[in-house]
C-alpha cells in the first residue's frame, strides 16, 4: 500500500508512515557543507550539547568556498575544521574531494531505502539510488547533530512515467528540464516524486544524478528513481552500510500520476531568471554568451565531461569556458581517459573540483549585461553575479555554444 517515501519513513520512524502524517524520524545520514555548516555547528554549540549523536553518521564535505576565497571564508573553514577534529566526526573531506552531492554517492553514503538528510537543497541527488534526500536548514541540522532525529511531514507522492528512448542528442539534462517546464518550479512543491518509465530506466546512474538533482527546482521535497542493477553495480565494493531496497506497492497511492514520452523530447534551455522558463534550445538561437560553464553536483560528472569533449575535439571555444569536475576522483579519470587534455586544448580553463562559479561566490563571476551558459541547476536572478544572465542547458549544448559564441542546438555538432 505504500510509496517509496511511505515506506522509507515508516522503518525510519518506527510507525506505520502514511501521506500527511507528521513523524519524528532517524536519520541514516547526515551532511553539512562549508557554507552550511558555519551555522549548524553555530546553533549546536548554542544548544548546549556536548556530542554529536553519532561520529560516524555526520559527513562534512568542504565545497563551496574552496580553496578559501577570503579571510573571512577562511576564518569560518578553520573553525569548522577544529569542531570536525574535536568530535572526532569519522567523514570529513577536505576542498578539492568534491562537491557535497557527488562525494556521498562516492563514498557510499547514497544507499537505497535510507533517510539521509543534508543542510543543502539538492540533497534530493539521493534520490537517484533510492534513498529520500531532502535539503534542510543549518539549525534543523543542528537538531539531528545533538539527536539523530528530525520531525517531517510524509509527504504525498508524484508518480511520473518517461516512456519511450531519448532521441540522439537528447540528454539527461535535457529530460530534466523538459519535466521542470511541463511542472512548474512550484508544481511539485512539498510532494515527492517518483520516476518510472524506459526512459528513467535507460538513464545511466550519472543521468538520474542529474534528474533527482533538480527535483527540487519543482519544489519537490525528494525526487527517486527506483533501484535496479545500475545502482547495484555502481555501489558494489562502496557501501559502508547494509541496505534495504524499497520500492512502491503496486496499489500505492499517488496523488498526481503523469506520463510523458521521450520522442517529444528536443533539446532543452532554461532562460533567466527561473529554471521553469524551458524552451527548445533552438528557440534561443543565436543569443550571444559570454561565459561557458560545465560542471556543478547536476553535470559535472566524467559522463558530462566527455559529452562536452566529444564536441570539443580538435576546436577552440571562442568564449571563456571553465571547467569544474564534481570530485577528484572525476577530475583523475578526465585525465587518464584524455578527456582534460581534449579540453584543455579546447581552451576550457580547469578550476578545483567542487562548486565553482555556480552560486556566483568566486571563480568565475559574471558581469552585468553579461549572458553564461551552464550546466548548473539554477538560473536565479544574480546568482552567477549581480545583472548577469543565465541559461541552463546540457554539457553539449554548453560546449556546442562555448564554440560557436552564441546558443545553437548541439545537434549541429554532434
Ligand atoms: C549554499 C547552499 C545553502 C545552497 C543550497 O542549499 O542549495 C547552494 O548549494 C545552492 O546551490 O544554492
Ligand atoms: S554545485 Fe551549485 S547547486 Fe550544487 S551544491 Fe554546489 S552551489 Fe549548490
Amino acid at each position: 500500500m505504500g510509496t517509496i517515501s511511505e515506506k522509507i519513513f515508516s522503518r525510519a520512524a518506527g510507525t506505520d508512515a502514511a501521506a500527511n502524517d507528521f513523524v519524528s524520524a532517524d536519520v541514516d545520514y547526515a551532511m553539512a557543507h562549508d557554507g552550511t555548516s558555519v551555522l549548524a555547528v553555530k546553533s549546536f554549540r548554542e544548544m548546549g550539547t556536548e556530542k554529536v549523536w553519532d561520529s560516524e553518521k555526520i559527513v562534512i564535505p568542504f565545497d563551496h568556498l574552496i580553496p578559501a576565497s577570503t579571510d573571512v571564508a577562511a576564518g569560518l573553514q578553520k573553525d569548522i575544521r577544529e569542531w570536525v577534529k574535536e568530535q572526532k566526526i569519522s567523514h570529513f573531506y577536505e576542498g578539492g574531494e568534491g562537491i557535497c552531492h557527488q562525494v556521498l554517492p562516492e563514498q557510499g553514503f547514497a544507499l537505497p531505502g535510507k533517510l539521509i538528510v543534508g543542510a543543502d537543497s539538492h540533497s534530493c541527488t539521493y534520490g537517484a539510488f533510492g534513498a529520500f534526500g531532502t535539503g534542510v536548514g543549518a539549525t534543523d541540522m543542528a537538531e539531528i547533530f545533538a539527536t539523530g532525529k528530525l520531525w517531517f511531514k510524509v509527504p504525498e507522492t508524484i508518480k511520473m512515467t518517461v516512456d519511450g528512448t531519448l532521441n540522439d542528442g537528447v540528454y539527461a539534462k535535457d529530460l530534466t528540464l523538459y519535466l521542470i517546464g511541463k511542472t512548474g518550479i512550484a508544481g511539485a512543491t512539498y510532494k515527492a516524486v517518483e520516476f518510472y518509465g524506459d526512459a528513467i530506466a535507460d538513464l545511466s546512474v550519472s543521468g538520474r544524478m542529474t534528474l533527482c538533482n533538480m527535483a527540487i527546482e519543482m519544489g519537490a521535497k525528494a525526487g527517486i528513481v527506483p533501484p535496479d542493477e545500475k545502482t547495484f553495480a555502481y555501489l558494489k565494493n562502496r557501501s559502508q552500510a547494509d541496505f534495504e531496497p524499497v520500492y512502491a506497492d503496486s496499489d500505492a497511492s499517488y496523488c498526481r500520476d503523469v506520463s510523458y514520452h521521450a520522442d517529444d523530447i528536443e533539446p532543452q534551455i532554461a532562460c533567466p531568471h527561473e529554471v521553469d522558463n524551458v524552451v527548445p534550445v533552438g528557440k534561443a538561437a543565436g543569443t550571444h554568451i559570454d561565459q561557458a560553464f560545465l560542471g556543478t553536483c547536476t553535470n559535472g560528472r566524467l559522463e558530462d565531461l566527455e559529452i562536452a569533449a566529444g564536441i570539443l575535439k580538435g576546436k577552440k571555444v571562442t568564449v571563456r569556458t571553465i571547467a569544474a569536475p564534481a570530485s577528484r576522483t572525476i577530475l583523475l579519470e578526465a585525465v587518464q581517459s584524455g578527456i582534460y587534455e581534449t579540453l584543455v586544448k579546447a581552451g576550457v580553463s580547469f578550476i578545483t573540483p567542487g562548486c565553482g562559479p555556480c552560486l556566483g561566490a568566486h571563480q568565475g563571476i559574471i558581469a552585468e549585461g553579461e549572458n553564461c551558459i551552464s550546466t548548473a541547476n539554477r538560473n536565479f536572478k544574480g546568482r552567477m553575479g549581480k545583472g548577469g544572465f543565465i541559461y541552463l542547458a546540457s554539457p553539449a549544448s554548453v560546449a556546442a555554444a562555448a564554440l560557436k559564441g552564441e546558443i545553437v542546438d548541439p545537434r549541429e555538432y554532434l
